[in-house]
């Protein structure tokens, strides 16, 4: 039977980070330690601060038995959504598709003919200038 695991965040997770509301991060499991505080063998301190981050190598460095790690699943209360973030899908109607495409492939050419017009009025009054009356 499929297992339905609710996702979180990462800035869900980190507004969890207090002693009255702690959620660790151990292998992308998220954990509500917060009524385990108190009980943890390591100190309710190393929980405190493994809270808003991956805390998998502190949990790992600190070599936790098999218990501990059975009942670390007490406080499971979902995983991390690793999924990556999809822009917002720019919806364009017909008309709009056209005028934004029209006027990305003509904005270049006519800046570069402006700029091109411009330089030969100001190259013809500057030859005037110089040529004898
Ligand atoms: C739900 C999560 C956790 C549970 C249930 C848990 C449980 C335990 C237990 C039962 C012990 C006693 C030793 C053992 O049986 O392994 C322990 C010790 C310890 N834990 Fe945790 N722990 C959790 C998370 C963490 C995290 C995230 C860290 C680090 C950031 C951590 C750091 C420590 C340390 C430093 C000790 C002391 C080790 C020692 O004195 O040798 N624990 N923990």
């Amino acid at each position: 039977m499929p297992v339905i695991t609710k996702l979180y965040s990462w800035k869900e997770v980190s507004k969890h980070k207090t002693s009255d509301d702690c959620w660790i991060v151990v292998d992308g499991k998220v954990y509500d330690v917060t009524k385990y505080l108190d009980d943890h063998p390591g100190g309710d301190d190393v929980l405190l601060s493994a809270t808003g981050k991956d805390s998998t190598e502190e949990f790992e460095d600190a070599g936790h038995s098999k218990s501990a790690r059975e009942l670390m699943q007490e406080y499971f209360i979902g995983e991390i959504d690793s999924s990556p973030i999809i822009p917002e899908l720019e919806i364009f109607t017909k008309e709009q598709a056209f005028t934004s495409n029209v006027s990305k492939y003509w904005a270049l050419p006519a800046a570069i003919i402006g700029v091109s017009i411009l330089a030969g009025i100001l190259y013809a009054r500057k030859k005037s200038c110089l040529m004898p009356a």
